[in-house]
């Protein structure tokens, strides 16, 4: 069956979320971290399904690619029998399973249109496999190129600080990371002061994950609550504040992990850089603006306690949207793999994305 290519998480720069295997794929629990380093295979698409409606794995892209890899084992493991309507059962549970990143109906689409030119189970196995591979090496030059573009509009003659929210990093993303892979690339080039990460409430990925992740590579960092956003910025050493997205529409409106809305309207209050790193995998034309983007809600619970303790009254009334949107008028640039969306509009956004 499939002899799938090298995977990339064996080249990956730094942490990676993911292993592929060819018959299985390994996820890191993200759950755990950074108490704990623990690694969940799965061997076909429900498993991968659960583990994207759980947060065993998260982060829009890294979404994507693992969803594109249960497509890959769903071929892999596929019977004998019906194997094209098993893959397309395949395809419907891994779209159902989380509403808000693009780029998990992006990676299936991509998948979909392979898994339709194949005539064969063997082939579609082998051809899908591959394609996944792919979905994740783009992802990961995707990430290197962005960095480089990121810097060209941040251009700093000096070492900078900056903030950012929640996890875009390697945990997010088939490797290095978007925004905090513009964080390693101003590292790299000895151009960083300070890393402030939000820890953001509620599921933590900025303390739990991006802490995490920063503090492997020992880049400084500073972790705060996301109260504290907007006495970091009253200070006036964070020149940008930096984040990612999880869809962005064809007015440049970004929907993004909840929290970010308040600190465009912080950054713009105190005329700090607003910036979005996104591979175009995140961009979403056929939605005219954020109003448009379904917005997960997740159960209150992880409001109301954190690893089973109690942090509220029990079955207290929580709202617990785990994204929100940022209009296009309160950032200041959109930064791909692909260009550059300064002061982003619905111009601007077809210019580069057609
Ligand atoms: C490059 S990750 C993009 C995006 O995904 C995260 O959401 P979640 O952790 O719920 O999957 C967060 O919104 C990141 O900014």
């Amino acid at each position: 069956m499939a002899n799938s290519p090298l995977p990339p998480s064996s080249r990956a720069i730094g942490t990676v979320a993911m292993r592929w295997h060819g018959a299985s794929l390994e996820l890191l629990d993200q759950r755990l971290l950074p108490m704990e380093e623990h690694w969940i295979t799965v061997e076909g698409a429900s498993g991968v399904s659960q583990c994207i409606r759980d947060m065993v794995v998260r982060g829009a892209p890294a979404i994507g690619i693992s969803a594109a890899y249960g497509v890959a084992l769903a071929a892999r493991h596929a019977g004998g029998g019906d194997w094209k309507a098993e893959i397309k059962q395949a395809i419907r549970e891994l779209a159902a399973s989380r509403p808000t990143a693009v780029n998990l109906f992006w990676a299936l689409q991509r998948m979909e249109r392979v898994f339709h030119k194949c005539h064969s189970l063997d082939e579609a196995s082998k051809r899908l496999a591959a394609e996944a591979v792919t979905i994740h090496e783009d992802d990961l030059a995707a990430n290197l190129a962005m960095a480089g573009n990121a810097l060209e509009v941040m251009h700093p003659e000096a070492p900078i600080s900056v903030l950012t929210h929640c996890n875009t990093g390697a945990l997010a993303t088939g490797g290095y990371g978007t925004a905090l892979g513009v964080i390693r690339r101003l590292h790299e080039k000895n151009l960083l002061t300070m890393v402030y990460a939000d820890e953001t409430r509620p599921w933590l990925q900025g303390s739990r994950l991006t802490a995490w992740e920063l503090a492997q590579d020992s880049i400084p960092v500073t972790l705060n609550a996301d109260g504290a956003a907007a006495a970091i910025l009253a200070q006036g050493d964070v020149r940008w504040v930096v984040v990612g997205a999880d869809r962005i529409t064809a007015n440049g409106d970004v929907a993004n992990k909840i929290g970010t809305y308040s600190l465009a309207v912080l950054a713009r209050h105190h005329k700090v850089g607003f910036m979005v790193v996104a591979p175009s995998s995140t961009i979403d034309m056929s939605l005219a603006a954020g109003t448009d983007i379904p917005i997960e809600e997740r159960d209150g619970s992880e409001v109301r306690e954190i690893r089973g303790i109690p942090l509220a009254p029990e079955g207290i009334k929580v709202f617990n949207p785990v994204f929100d949107v940022t209009p296009a008028s309160l950032i200041d640039a959109i930064v791909t793999e692909k260009g550059v969306v300064h002061n982003p509009n619905i111009t601007g956004m077809r210019d580069l994305f057609g």
